[in-house]
């Protein structure tokens, strides 16, 4: 007697067929190959699943999803080329980089910088650099110093007398700083305000009515991630960091119904020069390369999230290892843990310098 399961009529070379049938050895064979009928049935189900549902709808998702990627890049590429764009601190690190991303995407340049030689040394090797095709425009250089007012709306008056216009402002220029609150002069807490807040934001004001004549533009602030949380001797620069992001952030409320547009970057360590360049309590330079920062992401990487955040119109962008990104999210959800935390880093880091 042959028995025959018409359900896998369609598997049968994946099932026994078992012939006669009552002994222990044809029971236990028998109900094998049910167990494996099953087995095939199902396999059959989900290769039937597979291959008319999950893989078209695979595909499907893919290419909408690459389809959606294209028309981000062309609408970016669109906005950034051609676009007057503006960089502070472009004679180092990260001003720098964000000059050649943002000329390599085909912006009309205007650096801007303390040292006229520094800024005329990148607009020519930019120009150098430019494939005809892609960039013609040769980057325009303005000198000026962020601590100085006066010098911040001459800068912004020859901009747009030269440019007509802006369309993208990048607020990159800062110093950082190192101390104990205790023992620094309220002129080097200024001198931080002055140049990583005030400064910013006179030439911030200074742009912004032709902005709002224009109804276009986008302003961008680099912060930090001490723009969010506060670290013990950071006193002058996290505070001017959390300034800065309040008044970027109020900005952006108040600028939206002119469709000016306003993105805050806060980035952890990167490897430039901010700790050489940082003034200590008595305002003097520190100099020293830190490890955190040696250690910290290069100024390329964080220059094409600040294209790719400017190019996609982000508000906000957090460009940060885990360590920092987790230490914003403790601050605000375990501010007690947080302060204690810190409270620890300040006794530890006394210790070392003292020892
Ligand atoms: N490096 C890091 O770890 C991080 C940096 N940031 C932020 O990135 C931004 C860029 O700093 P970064 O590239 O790292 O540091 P750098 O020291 O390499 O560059 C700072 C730039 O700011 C300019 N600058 C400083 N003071 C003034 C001033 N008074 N007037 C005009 N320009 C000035 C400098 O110009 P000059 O050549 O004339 O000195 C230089 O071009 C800063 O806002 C910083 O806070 C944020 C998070 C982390
Ligand atoms: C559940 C686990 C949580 C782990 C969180 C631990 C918290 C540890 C504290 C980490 C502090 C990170 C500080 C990051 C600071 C930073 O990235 O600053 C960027 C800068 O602006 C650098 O300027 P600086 O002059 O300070 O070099």
């Amino acid at each position: 007697m042959q028995r025959y399961i018409p359900a896998l009529k369609s598997f049968k070379s994946e099932y026994t067929v078992v012939q006669g049938g009552n002994s222990e050895q044809n029971r236990k064979a028998c109900g094998n190959s049910i167990c494996g009928s099953r087995k095939a049935v199902q396999k059959g189900r989900f290769m039937d699943l597979t291959s008319t549902v999950i893989v078209p709808l695979l595909f499907g998702s893919l290419g909408i999803f690459s389809l959606f990627r294209l028309l981000q890049w062309m609408r970016m590429r669109a906005y950034l080329r051609g676009a007057v764009v503006v960089v502070t601190g472009a004679t180092s690190g990260l001003g720098k980089e964000c000059a050649k991303a943002f000329h390599a995407a085909g912006s009309r340049l205007v650096l801007c910088g303390r040292d006229g030689e520094k800024l005329k040394d990148l607009a020519q090797e930019l120009s150098a650099m430019t494939d005809h095709r892609k960039n013609i425009h040769k980057p325009h250089t303005v000198v000026f110093d962020l601590s100085d007012t006066k010098t911040i709306l001459n800068a912004a008056e020859e901009i747009l007398k030269h440019l007509g216009h802006v369309d993208i402002l990048i607020n990159n220029a800062g110093i950082s700083y190192r101390g104990t609150i205790v023992d620094t002069s309220l002129d080097v807490d200024k001198k931080v305000m002055e140049t990583n807040y005030f400064g910013p934001i006179a030439l911030t004001k200074a742009l912004l009515p032709s902005m709002i004549k224009r109804r276009q533009g986008h302003i961008v602030a680099i912060s930090s991630i001490q723009g969010k949380i506060s670290i013990p001797f950071r006193s002058a620069y996290a505070a001017s960091k959390h300034a800065t992001q309040a008044f970027f952030d109020c900005l952006r409320a108040e600028v939206e119904q002119y469709d000016i547009d306003v993105t805050v970057i806060s980035p952890g360590y990167i490897q430039t020069n901010l700790s050489l360049n940082a003034v200590t309590a008595d305002g003097s330079r520190y100099g020293v390369m830190d490890k955190n920062t040696a250690e910290g992401q290069t100024a390329a990487e964080v220059a094409q999230v600040v294209l790719y955040a400017v190019g996609q119109k982000k508000k906000e962008v957090l460009v940060a290892g885990l360590k920092p990104s987790l230490a914003v999210y403790l601050r605000n959800l375990f501010p007690r843990l947080f302060f204690n935390l810190m409270a620890t880093r300040a006794k530890k880091e006394r210790k070392t310098k003292d020892s």
